[in-house]
């Protein structure tokens, strides 16, 4: 029981989550989405963002909130229809969406994505970058799939993979999903009323996909199956999974504090380890910072981050969230990690301590040039 509690106590400190919210839970008994519920939530969300809490929503609900208004009682199984409804539906979703979290004063975003978009390399990249400038911005981004513009064999079809490989492209602490269901249970509750919850398990435990069933809902799409692979995606970038029944009282709020609701479903013991694989076979190298002898040592036996103060020399160009290579003085490479300023401004710092910067620079962003946490040591 105790490392239930540990690793549930680990999500009150993710500073960014992916949360997504699928068709199933959203909509009003297959009448439109549930506009009641969005409300319960955002504030909910709203109260993540405002306590310094990165929020990425997924959200299922435009092909739902697209048959209400075409007053379209089931699901069309043609792909133009459910296109043509997902079309009409997605306006009205934002538009929910955008009213109820301005209300908290916060921008929220729409932000469409195809599987081209996460498999084409510069696609990606952008993808990325306008992502991190929303939530740089502390507006929240609300994502669903293109549907317009893909069709069946490249679909992703269900919102848990997309919303996996968001948790991916964003680096997210965690990925929330929130369904109709209560958790992952050891069948289908809805076939045997005696199935037990999963409280927490490894996402890479084989036995989660036997357990893990379709959907029956009639608008949710994966079920189970895909919830269990979309924790086993996240994983990958070192992200913990959830699953859990939105419909319960303040849920985001008490999942996102560490209570024990629904499925935990855990990466490999180092999340962060996994997360800097990921970045190493992820990004492209774009530039390079020459460090000197101090900071050699203080990355590679200290364990340390790299400072500007450490560095003698800035090539290449590159935007803050980048990939640079560190090279020491002899030019061998012996880390490579993400940029907390683009190269101009690496530039203007270098040698400098970081009580310089807003002087150097007219701002301060990070103390470090890159932090511990995403620098890979070679
Ligand atoms: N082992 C399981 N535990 C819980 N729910 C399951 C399981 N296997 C299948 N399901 C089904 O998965 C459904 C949720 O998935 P889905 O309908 O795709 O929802 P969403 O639209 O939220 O993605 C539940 O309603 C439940 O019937
Ligand atoms: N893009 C679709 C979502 C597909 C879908 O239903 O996915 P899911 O919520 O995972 O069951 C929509 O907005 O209706």
């Amino acid at each position: 029981m105790e490392s239930i509690a540990v690793s549930r106590r680990g999500l009150s400190r993710a500073r960014r989550w992916v949360i997504k919210i699928g068709s199933a839970l959203l909509t009003n008994n297959g009448r439109g989405v549930n506009d009641e519920a969005i409300s319960a939530w955002v504030t909910q969300m709203a109260g993540l963002r405002k306590g310094g809490v990165e929020v990425v929503l997924v959200s299922s609900g435009a092909v739902a909130a697209g048959m209400d208004r075409l007053g379209w009682r089931r699901r069309p199984e043609s792909i133009h229809q459910l296109q043509a409804a997902a079309a009409v539906g997605q306006s009205h979703l934002v538009q929910v969406y955008e009213q109820a979290f301005g209300r908290f004063d916060i921008r929220s975003a729409q932000i469409l994505l195809d599987h081209d978009d996460l498999s084409n390399r510069t696609r990606y990249l952008n993808a990325r970058s306008t992502l991190r400038t929303l939530l740089s911005l502390g507006a929240v981004p609300i994502v669903n799939e293109n549907d317009t513009v893909v069709t069946d064999e490249i679909r992703f079809g269900d919102n848990d993979t997309l919303a996996a490989l968001v948790a991916n492209l964003v680096e997210a602490d965690a990925l929330l999903i929130l369904t109709d269901a209560d958790g992952l249970f050891t069948e289908d509750p809805r076939d045997n009323p005696d199935a037990e919850l999963i409280g927490e398990a490894s996402a890479l435990d084989a036995r989660l996909l036997d357990m893990a069933g379709g959907s029956r809902s009639g608008l949710g799409r994966g079920g189970m199956t895909t919830k269990v692979r979309a924790a086993q995606l996240a994983a990958r970038s070192g992200a913990s999974t959830v699953i859990v029944g939105g419909a319960a009282e303040a849920v985001i709020e008490r999942v996102c504090a560490g209570h024990s609701l629904g499925t935990l479903l855990l990466p490999e013991a180092d999340p962060l380890a996994a997360r800097k694989r990921w970045l190493a076979g992820q990004l492209q190298v774009r530039g390079s910072l020459v460090v000197d002898g101090g900071a050699e040592v203080a990355l590679t036996e200290g364990g340390g981050s790299l400072l500007a103060v450490g560095v003698t020399a800035v090539e290449g160009r590159f935007r803050r969230g980048d990939l640079v290579s560190c090279r020491n003085s002899v030019g061998c490479e012996i880390a490579r990690g993400l940029a907390n300023y683009d190269s101009s401004d690496s530039g203007r710092i270098l040698g400098q301590s970081s009580e310089r910067f807003v002087d150097l620079l007219g701002y301060r962003d990070d103390d470090e040039l890159i932090h511990r946490d995403n620098l890979i040591l070679l």
